[in-house]
């Protein structure tokens, strides 16, 4: 349960209104939260009381919803009473296989295949009513709780007196102007006045900041409990597309990228609902081998980390730690197995590292080949013409030195000498999958001597998530928009691959710290409620910095009270890196807004989002009368 003050909890039960915590209605009789899981059958009976409810505030806020709903052929045949409450959560699993909102709809029965108008409408036919994942669980996934008053109060008195102060100075400053030096005196007030009402702009928005928590076993509790339809219990939560951006690979080594990719790799997600994709904006053969020599270390690091639940799954911060890495393990085998992934580690870094040099020499070799070979022609052609020997000596031979990939093919991205077609800024688009898409069922390892691997994997999952290679286009005269275009590209590729609904974007060096950020994602996402959120945005945390902070490095003003504080208001902001986003949201229908403009200049206004659900309560008194 959590807290709730006396009279807000009167005032619930007086009117038979919701729970604030879970946001359904309170049950007639009961005293205490307990009762919201004391049995099924009352939680079926009033979700399906739901169903009959007339249509709630939520619905009627997203122009998105009512064009889902529209095609669903289940619900009260064609129109007429309207379905209540739209459980966005439900159609984002997908462990039939079935895409839902937010995906691509691939149809079941064939005869969508036509294209055209027949196969518009056959698409929703083939789609079965998705699980009702509420009913399982109904203890909510999120908390808001508000920062202790014991902290509030000082900072909200203390802002309040420095507003007075203000008053008072500026007020003297104004009633006290220097006859001597006017416009020095003008030009003053003027720069203090502004820096006032910044200030104030400023310090306004602090003043109700909230904490949030979640809870993952609610979210394993709903998504991943074996039920009828799902026996196996595999996870019905939803796909996440893991989106990495690097553009230089001088400037952003190889290794650090590396390390991203596979702290995601790692991550505590179902691998098969997690797709992870790389964008390069160098185009660089070098990121592209780099890449495929993680995608190998990752067979050993992934099942690493899953069989002795390490921590942070990025191999370079975790054999950094200076804190016992012993501590809280048990099993007899991690020593060794570290070891022996340390030491698998420091060969990988030594292979990266060693790649830069193995590309140059490489294509030097194939080069010199190259040009033999064209001048060998040059020599043949000049004979076969006769005579003019020596009139074009050992010169050009027009062959430019290409960069070569280790199959003995051209690199189709930048070049080390740079070339038309081959240079920054100039380049075909490359898509290259490094790890194939996992099978939906788990694959269980087995003894190294068997399975060939480094640890023994017994019945540890070795699946690992999808791993793709993107580089876009990119073509002179055409803007690539740096980061913004980088991250444009991968919207559509990951929607034609993996089209997860949700997807989390990072900078090359920002990895996922803890395991469990995609599934405390996903809480506030799939949560009553949450098809409101747009995006949910991490804080990031730094390292290898000064550890006493003195230049405030560490951000801790703007990641631990503005954002929290924004929160309070509207939301925090998007901070460029670290954030999942509904995919829906990036796809341009327009947000929720809590007041519609109509009529002449907007004048005529409609509230739709009221702090208290009046409407939602007549309802609730009606549909109470009626029982
Ligand atoms: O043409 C480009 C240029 C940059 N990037 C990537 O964009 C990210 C951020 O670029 P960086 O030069 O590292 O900028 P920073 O100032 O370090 O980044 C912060 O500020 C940026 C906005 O200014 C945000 O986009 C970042 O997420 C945020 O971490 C990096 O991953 C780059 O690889 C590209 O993909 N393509
Ligand atoms: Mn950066």
């Amino acid at each position: 349960g959590f807290m709730i003050c006396e009279e807000c909890y009167m005032d619930c039960v007086a009117a038979a209104g919701n729970c604030p915590g879970c946001k359904e209605a309170y049950s007639a009789g009961s005293d205490t939260d307990d009762s919201v899981d004391e049995d099924d059958d009352d939680a079926i009976s009033s979700s399906e009381e739901r169903d009959q409810m007339p249509m709630t505030s939520m619905s009627k806020r997203f122009s998105m919803v009512h064009s889902i709903k529209m095609p669903m052929p289940s619900s009260n045949g064609n129109g007429g009473g309207k379905p209540a409450d739209f459980d966005h959560a439900r159609w984002l699993f997908e462990t039939k296989g079935t895409y839902g909102y937010g995906n691509a709809l691939w149809p079941k029965n064939e005869h969508g295949g036509g294209g055209n108008t027949a196969g518009a409408t056959s698409g929703f036919v083939g789609i079965e009513e998705p699980p009702n994942f509420g009913a399982r669980c109904r203890r909510p996934l999120t908390r808001k709780t508000s920062v202790s008053q014991a902290i509030l109060s000082p900072y909200r008195m203390l802002i309040a007196i420095r507003l007075v102060a203000l008053g008072f100075f500026l007020a003297w400053r104004i009633r006290h102007p220097n006859p001597d030096a006017m416009w020095l005196w003008a030009l003053s007030v003027t720069c203090e006045v502004w820096f006032a009402f910044s200030w104030l702009l400023d310090s306004l928005p602090k003043l109700c900041p909230v904490n949030r928590s979640c809870d993952l076993d609610v979210l394993a509790d709903r998504f991943e409990l074996p039920t009828a339809r799902n026996p196996k219990g595999r996870s019905d939560l939803p796909g996440i597309d893991v989106f990495v951006s690097t553009a230089d690979p001088e400037k952003e080594p190889p290794l650090v990228t590396a390390n991203t990719i596979l702290s995601i790799l790692a991550a505590d997600y179902p691998v098969e609902k997690l797709a992870c994709y790389l964008s390069d904006d160098g185009g660089a053969l070098l990121t592209f081998e780099a890449l495929a020599e993680t995608a190998s270390f990752a067979r050993t690091w992934v099942p690493f980390c899953r069989k002795h639940g390490v921590e942070p799954r990025c191999p370079e911060s975790y054999f950094g730690q200076k804190r016992d890495f012993l501590k809280n393990k048990v099993r007899l085998d991690f020593v060794r197995e570290r070891r022996k992934v340390k030491r698998e580690y420091d060969e990988f870094k030594v292979r990266v590292n060693s790649l830069t040099e193995a590309i140059r020499r490489r294509s030097d070799a194939y080069n010199a080949g190259e040009e033999l070979r064209a001048r060998r022609r040059l020599q043949e052609e000049a004979v076969a013409a006769g005579g003019a020997l020596g009139a074009a000596p050992l010169a050009e031979t027009g062959a430019v030195k290409g960069t070569w990939m280790s199959d003995g093919s051209q690199w189709p991205g930048t070049w080390l000498t740079g070339a038309t077609d081959h240079a920054r800024g100039d380049h075909a688009g490359i898509i290259q999958a490094m790890l194939a898409p996992p099978t939906s069922e788990p694959v269980l390892g087995g003894v190294p001597a068997e399975s060939g691997a480094l640890i023994d994997t017994t019945g540890v999952d070795i699946r690992l998530p999808m791993l793709v290679y993107v580089s876009r286009e990119k073509r002179p005269g055409y803007d690539h928009n740096k980061k913004a275009g980088a991250m444009n590209a991968l919207v559509r590729t990951s929607a034609i691959m993996s089209n997860g609904p949700f997807i989390l974007n990072l900078d090359c060096d920002h990895y996922v710290h803890n395991s469990a950020a995609l599934r405390e994602g996903m809480c506030y996402m799939l949560d009553r409620g949450g098809d409101r959120v747009c995006y949910v945005q991490f804080p990031q945390r730094f390292e290898g910095i000064d550890p006493n902070d003195r230049y405030a490095n560490h951000n801790l003003v703007f990641f631990d009270v503005a954002m929290r504080a924004m929160d309070g208001l509207q939301g925090p902001m998007y901070v460029g890196t670290g954030c999942i986003f509904r995919r829906t949201a990036l796809y341009g229908f327009s947000p929720p807004r809590a007041t519609e403009h109509h009529g002449w200049l907007g004048r005529k206004k409609i509230k739709l989002f009221l702090r208290k659900p009046t409407t939602g309560k007549k309802t609730d008194r009606e549909s109470d009368r009626r029982r």
